[in-house]
């Protein structure tokens, strides 16, 4: 990868913006150094944190800490520097203005990082990486980008790609030097890498889904009848008065959700309308978005009003990923309230008592769905383009229909894995060859 040359040098806030105790501003680009230099005086010793009084037209900014980080070994590869002042906005306008001044320009977003993956600092899986970590809100969030971060994924995928290049140069040897005496079975050794590689991307696959939920969010949906009191049990969940709650059928009409860290797994809850045959036009709207929020739910809690027989509405959305919580377990009565084939969870949203059991059963529910086997994994639905790509060439690939369309499909297989860390040259291929076989010596 090439070093981008004469790129405009951008600054920006790297610390969030607003009042605090630091505000760090990080520069990158040739102008970086000079800049430093006009500001404080005279440039720092490199990776040492040197105090400095950083002025700009006669006046001082601000008293504070100045890092000088040369390229190449610097977070993006360029001249990089960082200046630690405090955390108040005149003083970031301040720098801000003297910056712009001195040639340089605000960065856009994620322009750092897009600079150290051109040069060669990051792949995209790392990039990636970052803006999730910056994003975690959970344990679980925080664990799976920090492993990501690591390399994780890269190296995965740079195996995926290591392999299919051995299989391609297998096949290369056999279509290039098929009048020459090449060990037996080259073909067929090519033929099990593919197979090998196409069951491990169907695995990784088939666990991406899960993946992509941790970073984005678990979907639970709460469901019921009106006046059940689903948004009773949000609020109860939520812990704050985040949805109406009225003793009038029909009041919720809009999704309404919540994000909650759940024993460490990201979940969005949802409060949705009572479904009913509705008698007017917003209501049924509402209805009709309840009944979409179910079919996309990972996990359903359908709420029954324990004092009443279940409405057949809620029944009908009873599977393997709903809880049944009887609500109002408070009021007389609610003892003997049933559902054929499951085991209601008793619970009263109004004084909160099995609550404790509810939160139990749904995080064993998602720990047991959202439980990863597989780390590192394919954490993005771009990731998971990339192996689906991959694995339909695989699918293709058939020695019999022609060497060269195999190895074909295997190139084209190589090409869409190197997409996944942003390595797309796959033509190392003779050096394999060669290094491999001592062919043609
Ligand atoms: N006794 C008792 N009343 C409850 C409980 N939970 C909810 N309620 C009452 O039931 C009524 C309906 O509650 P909501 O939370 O609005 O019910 P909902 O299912 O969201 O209703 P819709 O949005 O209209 O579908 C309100 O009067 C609540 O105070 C409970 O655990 N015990
Ligand atoms: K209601
Ligand atoms: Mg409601």
């Amino acid at each position: 990868m090439t070093q981008t040359i004469f790129a405009p040098t951008i600054f920006a806030l790297a610390s969030a913006p607003g009042r605090g105790g630091v505000a760090v501003f990080r520069l990158s680009g040739p102008l970086a150094g000079p800049a430093l230099a006009r500001l404080t005086g005279s440039l720092p010793p490199a990776r040492k944190a040197v105090r400095v009084r950083p002025t700009h037209g006669g006046e001082v900014i601000d008293d504070g800490l100045a890092l000088w980080f040369p390229g190449p070994a610097s977070f993006t590869g360029e001249d990089v520097c960082e200046l630690h002042l405090h955390g108040g906005r005149a003083v970031a306008a301040a720098l801000a203005q003297a910056l712009v001044e001195l040639g340089l320009r605000p960065a856009e977003p994620g322009e750092f990082s897009k600079r150290a993956f051109l040069n060669g600092k990051l792949d995209l899986t790392r990039a990636e990486a970052i803006a999730d970590l910056v994003d975690a809100e959970t344990a679980a969030q925080r664990r799976q980008a920090l492993l990501q971060l690591d390399g994780g994924l890269d190296r995965l995928a740079e195996g995926w790609r290591a392999d299919l290049i051995r299989a391609l140069a297998l096949l290369e040897a056999c279509i290039d030097f098929s009048d020459e005496d090449l060990p037996d079975g080259v073909t067929e050794q090519a033929a099990q890498v593919v197979a090998q590689l196409a069951a491990e991307l169907r695995g990784h696959l088939a666990e991406g889904v899960r993946h992509e939920r941790l970073r984005d969010g678990i979907h639970v949906a709460i469901l019921g009848a009106p006046n059940a009191g689903k948004s009773s049990l949000l609020n109860r969940i939520a812990g704050r008065e985040v949805a109406i709650v009225s003793a009038t059928a029909g009041t919720t009409r809009d999704v309404i959700e919540v994000h909650l860290d759940l024993a460490g797994w990201p979940v969005v809850l949802a409060d949705t309308a009572g479904l009913r045959e509705a008698a007017e036009d917003i209501e049924a709207e509402g209805i009709r978005r309840a009944l979409v929020k179910a079919e996309a739910a990972d996990l359903k809690l359908l709420v029954f009003d324990a004092g009443r027989p279940a409405d057949a509405a809620t029944l009908a959305l009873l599977g393997e990923d709903s809880l049944v919580v009887a609500n109002k377990a408070d009021q007389p009565g609610s003892e003997s309230f049933s559902i054929d084939g499951a085991a209601p969870i008793m619970l009263s949203a109004r004084t909160g008592t099995g609550l404790d059991e509810l939160l139990e059963r749904l995080t064993g529910e998602v720990a047991s769905r959202f439980a990863l086997t597989q780390a590192p994994a394919l954490t993005r639905a771009r990731h998971r383009a990339a192996a689906t790509e991959a694995l339909g060439a695989l699918d293709r690939f058939d020695p019999g229909l022609g060497l060269e369309l195999a190895a074909e499909e295997v190139r084209a297989a190589a090409g869409a894995i190197g997409r996944i860390s942003g390595r797309v040259d796959v033509e190392d291929v003779l050096d394999v060859v060669f290094g491999e076989f001592c062919i043609g010596k």
